[in-house]
């Protein structure tokens, strides 16, 4: 079927996070099978923080991740098996052994002011003859015309489609469009362009539909919204709206919903909530994926979760920043205001 958009299924990706990284290759085979029959294209499997990304900073994997791509490798049978890394976590060979493993759309992700970080890795990738994608994190921090020009380093190094990646689920529908549109202009047919929505603010949906009407060909979701913070953009939710719209994704949407409702919901520890800690992560602009480690931090510390973002939100930190999470519990729980 002639698809007008891509959609690249996250939910055992950024979906680790909010199972903190306990996924088994039973799982991964059930939700594999069950998205690669309802049409989903493309499956993204990985540790929630990428290749390399099993550590006691960022939540130690249950299963090995290559063997978890492995595992969705065999089991899919049209849909491709995507990876995601970025640089300084995963490591070359993690790619390499991605590429033997039979995963075919490599992901590398950077802060969207540091795309530079990435270029040797979509060199590696174009010649291993994958396919490539670049994710510019926390969109929402940077002006659309300083993504657009990080999207062109992006391109220029051998990045097919670069997503603008909204970390903190912190967009605004108008917001995504002009960062978008953007990406497009610049890029024009040098590369596609994406959008990855995280649902804080509840607008997953929404903005997804604007990435479309702005020209993003390729779009993120999760099943049952399975992701860091709130979620991501619900597949089954989204392809129901493209459906309506008359925009063609491939996905059939009463097969996705089924899914979604009998192998995703049975394998996540809980929903996904729009709750007080995911709001403030969307409204005051903090990465999605520390949602679990404020949580953790706060019990530990015996502090409010809820301030620990607002600070780190204040810090303006960015992802890799984690310890400083750490560091911002122990000064609340000191003085009850963080220096
Ligand atoms: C670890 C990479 C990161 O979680 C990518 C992503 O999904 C995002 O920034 O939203
Ligand atoms: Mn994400």
């Amino acid at each position: 079927m002639t698809s007008d958009i891509r959609i690249t299924d996250s939910t055992l990706r950024d979906g680790s996070h909010a199972k903190r990284h306990q996924f088994t290759v039973a799982e991964v085979t059930a939700v594999v099978a069950a998205l690669d029959a309802a049409g989903v294209p493309v499956i993204e499997v990985t540790h929630g923080d990428g290749l390399g990304g099993s550590s006691f900073t960022y939540g130690v994997s249950r299963t090995p991740e290559q063997e978890l791509i492995r595992a969705a490798v065999a089991t899919a049978s049209r849909a491709k098996i995507a990876f995601l890394m970025l640089p300084g976590i995963g490591l070359f060979d993690d790619i390499r052994e991605a590429a033997a493993n039979g995963a075919t759309v490599c992901r590398i992700a950077s802060h969207c002011t540091e795309a530079d970080i990435t270029e040797q890795h979509f060199g590696l990738a174009r010649e291993l003859g994958l396919e490539t994608v670049g994710f510019l994190m926390m969109a929402h921090s940077q002006p659309p015309e300083v993504l657009a020009a990080q999207a062109r380093i992006m391109a220029d190094a051998g990045c097919q489609c670069v997503y603008v990646v909204d970390s903190a689920g912190a967009l605004v529908l108008d917001q995504v469009s002009d960062r978008v549109a953007a990406l497009v202009a610049e890029l024009g047919d040098d590369a596609q362009v994406g959008f990855h929505g995280h649902e804080n603010l509840g607008l997953g949906v929404a903005n997804s539909v604007l990435a479309v009407r702005a020209g993003a060909r390729q779009i993120d979701g999760s099943t049952r919204r399975f992701g860091a913070g709130a979620g991501n953009t619900p597949v089954e939710a989204f392809v129901g709206v493209c459906d309506k719209l008359g925009i063609r994704t491939g996905v059939d949407f009463f097969a996705i919903v089924d899914a979604a409702e009998d192998v995703v919901r049975p394998v996540m520890p809980d929903e996904c909530k729009l709750d007080r800690l995911a709001l403030i992560m969307g409204y005051a602009g903090v990465y999605s994926s520390f949602l679990t480690h404020a949580f953790t931090l706060a019990q530990r510390y015996q502090v409010s979760g809820a301030e620990i973002l607002v600070r780190a939100g204040e810090r303006r930190l960015v992802g890799g920043q984690e310890d400083q999470l750490i560091d911002i519990a122990i000064q609340l729980g000191r003085t009850g205001q963080p220096s």
